[in-house]
């Protein structure tokens, strides 16, 4: 039975985050996860955590300046964006989330894919300990220009050549499916790598009820891969979150009614 995650990045964004992981609770999320938590103290995310019984499975690191989307391979930036990676395994343990999205920023070049995996081998080893898995997201080039991690395939040969266990693949089919495609074969392949799944109707990044990726096939594929993860809902709403939850029910009583 595929599990839903709420982005509240995206999700409830007029409520705080308390009350948004209530609100993902009342809809019927298994899960939620969010962006960058960080103005808010991190016991009153645990305290709303511990009264849903919801997990929070993953949370950004911060995106630096304005534009920059990320610090991590910036050269000359290293201080800064391991600060960052510490605050991001910092509050993850706090509320007990599996995950810390490491976000690379933007740049190009050998010197940028160097200062990259260094940080991500010192991220790795800081996240090990706790049991928190380091992830890595390739993002599309409308929306993210110049990100350093564009494509699946360059994340798989900076996981290959890192070789830490902690560290995996955040597989956004929003962004892979704008960027490369073919998502069924990508995520066979891919699946030994994956740390999370995110996804949003393409090219709109609403509702996955819409658009050129027919997620219900993408839900069953995943699902018959053996992967059991609460899936990621990292999708603007194209009015109220709540008014567009019709996707949730559909998917959920699919599940529920079998051979439909
Ligand atoms: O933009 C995305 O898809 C993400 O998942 C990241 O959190 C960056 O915002
Ligand atoms: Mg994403």
């Amino acid at each position: 039975m595929t599990r839903f995650s709420a982005n509240l990045g995206f999700l409830w964004t007029e409520l705080s985050l308390s009350d948004a992981i209530r609100a993902a609770k009342a809809a019927g999320f298994d899960a939620v996860e969010c962006h960058w938590p960080y103005d808010i103290p991190a016991e009153e995310v645990a305290a709303a955590l511990a009264e849903t019984g919801l997990a929070m499975l993953g949370l950004n690191t911060v995106r630096g300046k304005p534009g920059e989307n990320g610090l991590a391979a910036l050269a000359g930036r290293e201080v800064e964006a391991r600060a960052a990676i510490d605050q991001a395994i910092d509050y993850a343990v706090a509320i007990g989330a599996a995950n810390v999205h490491v976000m690379a920023g933007v740049a190009e070049g050998p010197s940028a894919r160097s200062v990259f995996l260094s940080n991500l081998q010192y991220a790795c080893d800081r996240a090990a300990p706790h049991d928190v898995t380091i992830l890595i997201e390739p993002l599309n080039h409308h929306d993210a220009p110049g990100y350093f991690l564009k494509t699946s395939a360059q994340a798989a040969r900076i996981i290959a050549k890192i070789g830490h266990p902690s560290l995996k693949l955040m597989f956004d089919c929003y962004h892979l499916q704008i960027m490369e495609g073919d998502l069924t074969r990508r995520l066979t392949d891919l699946m030994p790598v994956i740390g999370h799944i995110q996804f949003a109707s393409v090219p709109d990044r609403t509702e996955p009820d819409c658009g050129e990726v027919n997620y219900t096939h993408i839900f069953d594929h995943i699902d018959a891969l053996g992967y059991t993860a609460p899936l990621g809902a990292e999708y603007r709403p194209r009015s109220s979150t709540d008014d567009g939850l019709g996707w949730l029910k559909f998917q959920q009583n699919r599940d529920a009614s079998p051979g439909q």
